[in-house]
C-alpha cells in the first residue's frame, strides 16, 4: 500500500507548522521522515493519520484518506506517544484493544511475542523501562496486522542493543513482509542504517526526498578523513601529488578532505606510508544532512553575547 502526501499545510496561529508538503512512502520498504526538533514531522504524521484535519492538501493510503478507510485499524498501526495504564499488564493492555478493535485476544500474544515482550508482557506496565513501553507500543501497532506502519520517532530511550533490534525488525517488516514503513527521527545516524529512503523536512516544507544511495552519492566527497602515521610529511605529499587536499597537523595527524577512507588508504598503502589510524571524521551524509537543515531547528543555539556571559 502507497502513502502519498500532497501539498500538505497546517498553521497553529502564527506558527506555519507543516508548508506545501508532499512526499510518497512505497511498499516495501523503509521511509526515514528526518529534520531538526519542530520541523513539522508530528504534526505532518497527525494528519496523515486524520487526528488533525489539514489547511490545504490530502495524505491517502492508496488514494484513500484516512477518515475514509473501511478498515483503519487493519490498514495503518501508529506509534505516536507512549501512553499506558500503569496498573494494567502490557498483555492486558493489548487485550483492551483487540476487544475495542474487534480482534480475537489471542492476537496480544502474537505481538508481544513478535516484539520480545512475551515474559515481560505480564508485568506492569508501570514498571517498564523506557525501552519496554516503546516495544509495547510497537505491539499495539501491530495488532491489526496492518500494511502500513507509522512510527514517530520510535527509537527515543532504546539503548543500542534496542536501537539494534529496531532496525532489524523494521527491515524485516518492509522488506521479508512487504509493509509500508514511515518513521520519523531527527537523528540521520540513526536512519542511514534502518532507511531505505528518506524524506527530509526544515522548518515545515520538504528539503529532500530520495534513496539513501542517491543521497550518499550526491554528498561524496564532502567528508573528512582523518589519518595518523609517523610520516606525515610523506602521506601529505603522496595524497598531494594525487590531487586531494591533505593538511599536516600535530601529532602525525593529515586531515583529507574531498576522498574517502578506502582512498587515502589505497594512496597510503602503494606508497608504504605505515598507517596508525584512519577515519572519517563525519560521513558525507551528515554533512549533507546538515548542511539542508542547518539554521532551521526551532530552538537554534545562538552565541551568547559577551555581555550575556560576563553577567
Ligand atoms: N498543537 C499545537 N499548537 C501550537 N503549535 C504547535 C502545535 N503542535 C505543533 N506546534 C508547532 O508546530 C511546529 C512543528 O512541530 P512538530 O511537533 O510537528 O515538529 P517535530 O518535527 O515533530 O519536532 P520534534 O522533533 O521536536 O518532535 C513547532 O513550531 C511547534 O511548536
Amino acid at each position: 500500500m502507497r502513502v502519498e502526501v500532497s501539498g500538505l499545510t497546517k498553521s497553529f496561529g502564527t506558527v506555519r507548522a507543516v508548508s506545501d508538503l508532499g512526499f510518497t512512502v512505497e511498499p516495501g520498504s523503509v521511509t526515514g521522515f528526518l529534520g531538526p526538533n519542530g520541523a513539522g514531522k508530528t504534526t505532518t504524521l497527525r494528519m496523515v493519520l486524520g487526528l488533525i484535519t489539514p489547511d490545504a492538501g490530502s495524505a491517502t493510503f492508496d488514494g484513500v484518506p484516512y477518515a475514509a478507510l473501511p478498515d483503519p485499524v487493519g490498514t495503518v498501526g501508529a506509534v505516536l506517544e507512549t501512553a499506558f495504564h500503569p496498573a494494567r499488564s502490557g498483555r492486558d493492555h493489548l487485550r483492551v484493544y483487540c476487544r475495542a478493535a474487534g480482534l480475537p485476544v489471542s492476537r496480544a500474544d502474537e505481538v508481544l511475542t513478535a516484539v520480545g515482550l512475551a515474559t515481560a508482557g505480564r508485568r506492569r506496565a508501570g514498571g517498564y523501562s523506557l525501552g519496554m513501553r516503546q516495544r509495547l507500543a510497537l505491539a499495539t501497532a501491530l495488532l491489526g496486522d496492518p500494511p502500513v506502519l507509522v512510527l514517530d520517532e520510535p527509537a527515543n530511550g532504546l539503548d543500542p542493543e534496542g536501537i539494534l533490534w529496531l532496525r532489524g525488525f523494521l527491515r524485516h517488516l518492509a522488506h521479508e513482509e512487504g509493509r509500508t514503513v514511515l518513521v520519523s527521527s531527527h537523528l540521520l545516524s540513526e536512519m542511514e542504517q534502518t532507511a531505505d529512503r528518506v524524506v527530509i523536512v526544515g522548518a515545515g516544507r520538504l528539503v529532500r526526498q530520495g534513496s539513501i544511495t542517491e543521497l550518499r552519492s550526491g554528498a561524496q566527497g564532502a567528508g573528512t578523513v582523518l589519518a595518523r602515521t609517523p610520516d606525515a610529511d610523506r602521506l601529505a605529499a603522496v595524497l598531494g601529488d594525487a590531487g586531494m587536499s591533505a593538511d599536516r597537523g600535530t601529532d602525525g595527524l593529515v586531515t583529507v578532505t574531498g576522498a574517502t577512507p578506502a582512498e587515502v588508504g589505497a594512496r597510503a598503502f602503494h606508497a608504504g606510508v605505515e598507517l596508525h589510524e584512519l577515519r572519517a571524521e563525519t560521513t558525507g551524509l551528515e554533512d549533507l544532512y546538515f548542511r539542508l537543515t542547518a539554521g532551521q531547528e526551532q530552538f537554534a543555539a545562538t552565541s551568547p553575547t559577551p555581555e550575556g556571559a560576563a553577567r
